[in-house]
């Protein structure tokens, strides 16, 4: 970590000076923990329950304010030239009052400086030591610039070496002579080598970056962005933002990242307690619709059939074709009486709920009551005054509710996906006009099931029952939803989580060229269409903090098949990374490969082995027997595990400081078609962070050849 000399300055010892602060700041911290657990809620809790919940919260809050060790509890300071507004202090969440470093200065705080960190911290009097990163005030520290210095005087960023202040960098933004210079305290952070899980990246979040995370909640944002342009990152950070700004009402309606596979999540699970929410949950489009248990898998032509927006209409004609028009009269019996609903009466009834716009569910619950009240219509005119007693009375009478059931059956999702996908007449009527004889036939199960407990379940077909479940009962909506790797999902799965964000918001989050099902996404405007959010608006990161320049390079020439519209990103990465393409002869793959794990290790860092899924056992027993211990993707690296063996087909989203790519040729032919075997080599070759070595004995794709 660089030290720097510090600028204009005038105090003696100006890092003992921030030293100082840190110091106070923590002791500031542990005092505030020690008031929460001291907290006693005998008085204050009438009740066991209310006890139980106070105790939970607090318990939360406990965590929330533990000191972490090793972040440190700010990595930045603004010096403003006058007290910021109060637009801004307010936002500053218990007030932007003076620091340490000027309180007292009394009256009007000309020149206050923050010191900006993961969390609030106040000393006794209430007066802030540090304030959130995602406070209004905290602001400027992403986004001032010399251009529009946003009222800022001093940016200072701090670097730690093991939990210690070590060095800071100044920027004076509105001094006319200060030359532009890159952050070396950005450098280094994105050049710290990637062992242990995903880490947050607060101290350093890029001003392109700060504009998605802090952008409004009612809105959805889509991000497109090359590998390693931070989406996975903003996206963390925004819903911390969006949990700091809206806490009441996104705690009332919930929040939820959804990333494409477990190894994944358990890689960014640790980002967001990080940032001291605890509360966010995370889970993968199967967790989401796991209304079944998947034992099945489908051919991609299958799979993208069953993952095409016209099921969901398929579906819609489907769980409506029980209903019938009365052709029969209902007859209720009350007492001595017997009221009498015509047939026409009960097709009117039916025909209204039919149009309108509710679930099926909904209706079929309403219906019952509609019938109730005609006949209750029929009593008044008969002189009687039934109350609402009489009318539930009558909705639940033998007659109605086998009116109901002839007329608007009740539809269980599974059993009617089940039929669809095992009767032919029942799909070619729920798909006429829709899809074609050769796509039905694809649909339909070569056997069919017997029965719901025997039913060989895909995960395409849990979406449609999804849907189904949606048709009959409106599924409950959260308040934000992040979706990472966005790209790869089905129009009907896009449907699965805009119902889920159908009253909220939704950050979006992918990459067209890393695209790798054969159903992934060909533009963001027709996927956020899928979405239910058309109207989203859809940013771009180009700059790369991850790949080596030379590395994004090389992986950019498979641009123009995979993905023509888009442009390769940049490097902000200043050290060239080690790169190296090597042929080897196929009897000696498995040893060259295992080589080049050997001399990765020599390195420091975390190492991943990418190589085709059917070519990891293979490598695995080559790693025993040579001696190289290795873990499974998500499994949290450490100093004496660095190596990760990764089937090529969960290594999207991950990263490894130096990353040994096995046999691109096989990684090709693992995929059902040869533009989703180049994506998913572009995916693998794009997770390096300082190294990257090719090793091949097959022929390359000619994009990468010479
Ligand atoms: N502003 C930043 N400061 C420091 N590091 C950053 C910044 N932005 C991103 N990074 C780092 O760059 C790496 C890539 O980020 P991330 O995984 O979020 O990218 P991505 O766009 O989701 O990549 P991919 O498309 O490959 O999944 C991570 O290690 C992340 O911490």
């Amino acid at each position: 970590m660089p030290s720097h000399a510090p600028t204009q300055d005038h105090t003696p010892d100006p890092l003992q000076r921030e030293r100082d602060h840190l110091s106070s700041s923590r002791s500031a911290l542990r005092a505030m923990r020690e008031d929460v657990e001291a907290l006693d809620i005998s008085d204050v809790t009438g009740n066991w329950v209310n006890a139980k919940i106070l105790a939970g919260e607090i318990e939360v809050r406990i965590k929330a304010l533990a000191d972490l060790a090793h972040t440190p509890l700010f990595f930045g300071r603004l010096d403003y030239g006058h007290a910021p507004g109060s637009d801004l202090a307010e936002g500053a969440s218990g007030g932007a009052a003076p620091s340490a470093s000027n309180k007292g200065g009394g009256g009007r705080r000309e020149g206050e400086s923050f010191y900006i960190g993961r969390r609030h911290v106040h000393d006794a009097e209430g007066d802030p030591m540090v304030i959130d990163w995602r406070a209004p005030v905290s602001q400027p520290f992403y986004r001032a610039s010399r251009v529009e210095p946003m009222d800022v005087r001093l940016r200072r960023r701090f670097g730690y070496t093991g939990g210690e202040l070590t060095a800071y960098e100044d920027e004076h933004l509105s001094d006319p002579a200060e030359a532009d210079t890159a952050s070396k305290l950005l450098q280094t952070e994105i050049e710290r080598p990637r062992v242990g899980p995903m880490r947050d990246i607060v101290a350093t979040i890029q001003p392109e970056q700060d504009e998605i995370v802090r952008a409004g909640v009612s809105g959805t944002v889509c991000v497109q962005g090359a590998p390693g342009t931070g989406k996975t990152a903003v996206g963390l950070h925004r819903v911390a933002y969006l949990l700091y700004a809206h806490r009441e009402r996104l705690a009332r309606t919930g929040t939820l990242v959804i990333g494409p596979n477990a190894s994944f999540l358990q890689y960014i699970e640790q980002v967001l307690p990080a940032l001291g929410e605890l509360q966010v949950k995370q889970a993968t489009v199967d967790d989401l619709v796991a209304h079944v248990p998947l034992r099945g898998a489908d051919s991609a032509a299958t799979a993208t059939v069953k993952g095409d927006a016209r099921m969901a209409e398929v579906l819609r004609r489907a769980v409506r074709s029980g209903i019938r028009m009365p052709t029969e009269p209902v007859m209720v019996v009350r007492g001595s009486r017997r009221w009498r609903v015509p047939a026409y009466e009960l097709e009117e009834i039916v025909k209204e709920l039919a149009e309108r716009d509710i679930r099926y569910g909904a209706a079929h619950d309403a219906l019952p009551q509609r019938i109730a009240h005609a006949v209750l219509v029929q009593m008044e005119r008969a002189g009687e005054a039934p109350d609402d007693r009489v009318q539930d009375a009558v909705a639940r009478n033998s007659a109605v509710k086998a009116a109901v059931k002839a007329c608007w059956p009740p539809v269980d999702p599974a059993k009617l996906v089940l039929r669809l996908l095992s009767d032919p007449d029942f799909l070619a009527a729920s798909a006429d006009g829709l899809l074609d004889a050769d796509e039905q036939k694809l649909l339909l199960w070569e056997k069919p099931a017997r029965g719901l407990a025997s039913a060989k379940w895909s995960s395409a077909d849990a979406v449609l029952i999804d849907e189904a479940r949606d048709l009959v009962q409106r599924t409950a909506s959260l308040g934000h939803v992040v979706l990472d790797e966005a790209q790869d999902l089905s129009p009907m799965q896009y449907r699965a989580v805009g119902r889920r964000c159908s009253t909220g918001s939704a950050t979006v989050l992918g990459d067209i060229a890393q695209g790798t099902t054969p159903w992934a996404t060909a533009s963001w405007a027709e996927a956020l269409r899928h979405l239910g959010k058309p109207e989203a608006r859809v940013e771009e990161l180009t700059r790369g903090f991850r790949v080596p320049r030379e590395v994004i390079a090389y992986a950019s020439r498979l641009l123009p098949e995979i993905a023509p519209d888009l442009a390769p990103a940049t490097s902000v990465r200043e050290a060239g990374g080690d790169f190296a393409v090597q042929a080897v002869a196929p009897d000696g793959l498995d040893a060259a490969v295992v080589e080049a794990c050997r001399s990765a290790l020599r390195h420091e860092g975390s190492i991943g082995l990418i190589a085709a899924d059917p070519r990891i056992a293979v490598l695995g027993a080559a790693l025993k027997e040579a001696g190289l211990p290795y873990l499974a993707p998500g499994a949290e690296t450490s100093a004496t595990a660095r190596l990760t063996l990764v089937p090529a087909s969960l290594a999207k989203g991950l990263e490894y400081d130096y990353v040994v790519l096995d046999e691109p040729a096989e990684i090709i032919a693992a995929e059902p078609d040869p533009r989703t075997g180049l994506r998913r080599l572009y995916v693998s070759l794009t997770r390096a962070v300082s190294g990257l070595t090719v090793l091949h004995a097959s022929p390359l794709p000619p994009a990468l050849a010479a």
